[in-house]
């Protein structure tokens, strides 16, 4: 593990919003909603940067296709890697510091809360529209570490990603209740995987009852963000590391990619 560095305060004065990525269990495309929202925030003019401390997976450097690439230290910190020349879209994964992808998974303890509160406090962002931060799912010590550092400065508050299977399940009230205890502002839910998108005739089956995500946020008095359909298109983008925004701009799947993106903008100005 890179760790030989010396702490820095973190510096997150040049972000403007910083926004946690929550899921109340594994597997509901927490990762692939936090890449979809970078990148079309990133085609709305945005700077956007993605801090993955999925400790489970660090699955976002595989779906920006940017692979493992050394990271670089300045005076202020680790230097994010950019994934454009234009540098609007910066990620920092903690998949880039270690020998070894499996090691965290075997990280124990007050190890791996060290090694988090580091790794959130030495990135030096430089300025930044929003900070998307992809947490492991669940709710854990790793989350407190990466509260208690980030709020430090200021969190605007999370997003939770469901899928209308574990929306009847207990896991997305727990990440609710997570929120509350913590005082960490809801900005909305996301209903992911909601129905299946053809990619032949683009027509929209509903698989599993629909509109659970929308129902939990009027009960949770949480603003519903929208629903994402399971696509194969964008499956197959993101386990090729493409930019599905690029590849289907014409796309109801990137429509309503966009829209969350407006919406959760909107709710994070006011
Ligand atoms: N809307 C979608 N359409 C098609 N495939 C999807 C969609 N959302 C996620 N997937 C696929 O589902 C799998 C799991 O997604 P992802 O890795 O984003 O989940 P996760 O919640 O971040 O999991 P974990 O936290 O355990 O890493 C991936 O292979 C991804 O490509
Ligand atoms: S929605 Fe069903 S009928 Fe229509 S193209 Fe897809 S698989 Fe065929």
């Amino acid at each position: 593990v890179c760790a030989a560095s010396t702490p820095h305060f973190i510096d997150l004065t040049q972000v403007r919003h910083v926004v946690l990525v929550l899921s109340g269990k594994g597997g509901v495309g927490k990762s692939t909603i936090t890449t979809e929202l970078a990148l079309a925030l990133r085609h709305a003019g945005k700077r956007v940067g993605i801090l993955d401390v999925d400790l489970c997976g660090p699955s976002i450097p595989r779906m920006l296709s940017v692979g493992r690439p050394d990271v670089h230290q300045c005076d202020s910190g680790w230097v994010p890697v950019y994934t454009d020349a234009q540098k609007s879209l910066a990620l920092m994964s903690i998949g880039f510091l270690l020998e070894d992808p499996d090691e965290a998974v075997v990280w124990r303890g007050p190890k791996k809360t060290a090694m988090i509160s580091q790794f959130v406090s030495d990135v030096a962002w430089g300025e930044l529209d929003v900070l998307l931060v992809d947490t492991p799912p669940g709710t854990s010590d790793e989350h407190l570490a990466v509260l208690e550092n980030l709020k430090k400065h200021r969190v605007d508050g999370a997003v939770l990603v469901t899928t209308p299977q574990a929306v009847s399940t207990g896991d997305v009230r727990r990440e609710i209740t997570f929120c509350k205890k913590t005082g960490v502002r809801i900005l909305g839910i996301i209903e992911n995987m909601s129905g299946f998108a053809c990619p032949h005739c683009s027509e929209c089956s509903n698989i599993f009852s629909k509109g659970g995500g929308e129902e939990l946020a009027k009960l949770t008095g949480s603003v519903f963000l929208g629903s994402v359909p399971l696509d194969p298109l964008l499956g197959s983008s993101i386990e090729q590391g493409k930019d599905f925004i690029e590849s289907f701009p014409d796309s109801a799947t990137f429509s309503a990619i966009n829209s969350i993106s407006q919406t959760l903008l909107e709710s994070l100005q006011t």
